[in-house]
């Protein structure tokens, strides 16, 4: 099987000329959960960018499965983006649509019908630990339960990969390993994870591989066994 995401020899360059990213090569594996980190600056936003065409490289390329990123325009673009679920550290839901209606919007705004919608948003829920919450607004939440819901939207659609920047960023440490948690479940059902954080502490905890961002340099590539005891 082809890997999920491929890097080959990505630069980035923002205009202005601050270099974001330089030569960074790696691939994902179906059903594997990394992270990415590195000091602030490092790059870690902008390599994550790259991969849903928020920016594109000045060099190099991104593959997603067989896709070059490179050759995606215009319309593709919302269709590649179907494919890549977003998770984001202020978790950016609508504060007047419920949960069960936020999870929803991704379904509904390619076409699904409220009723077929709904039948995928709730076993979602269920399985976040949301399932008495769907008609709930945001604002009712807790802060881990309002980043639950923002991983529920990006996983509703079954993603093949969901890529996730400072997602527990807010959250106290208990609550961050919890969300933590739940992104290690992803692969279980199908969804390769990408996350970026700057928290070592958390991250070598999860014992996962980790990509290290130096000044946009890809510095080290550490396999799960070679991470030393917290
Ligand atoms: N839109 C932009 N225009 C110009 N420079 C940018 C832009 N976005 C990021 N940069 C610069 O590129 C470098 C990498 O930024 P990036 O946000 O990818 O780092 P990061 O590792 O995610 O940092 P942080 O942990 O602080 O979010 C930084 O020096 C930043 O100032």
């Amino acid at each position: 099987m082809p890997p999920v995401l491929r890097f080959d020899n990505v630069c980035k360059q923002y205009p202005g000329g601050h270099v974001a990213l330089q030569d960074v090569s790696f691939s994902v594996d179906a059903g594997e959960m990394l992270f990415v980190t590195g000091h602030s600056g490092a790059g870690k936003s902008t390599l994550l960018r790259l991969i849903h065409l928020s920016e594109r490289p000045n060099r190099g390329a991104v593959l997603f499965g067989e896709r070059n990123l490179l050759k995606v325009r215009g319309s593709r673009v919302a269709m590649h983006r179907r494919e890549v679920g977003v998770v984001y550290q202020d978790h950016r839901l609508l504060a007047d649509r419920s949960v069960h209606d936020n999870v929803a919007l991704p379904l509904v705004l390619r076409g699904m019908r409220r009723g077929e919608a709904g039948r995928r948003v709730r076993p979602v829920l269920e399985r976040l630990g949301l399932g008495a919450r769907g008609n709930a607004l945001p604002g009712a939440l807790s802060a881990g339960e309002q980043q639950r819901v923002g991983i529920a939207r990006a996983v509703v659609a079954e993603p093949r990969l969901l890529v996730a920047d400072e997602p527990t960023g807010n959250l106290d440490p208990t609550l961050a390993a919890e969300i933590m948690a739940l992104f290690a479940s992803l692969p279980e059902q199908g969804t390769s994870v990408l996350v970026a954080s700057h928290d070592l502490g958390l991250v070598k905890r999860m014992r996962k591989r980790v990509l290290v961002l130096d000044h946009g340099q890809l510095a080290d590539d550490i396999a799960p066994e070679d991470l030393a005891d917290e």
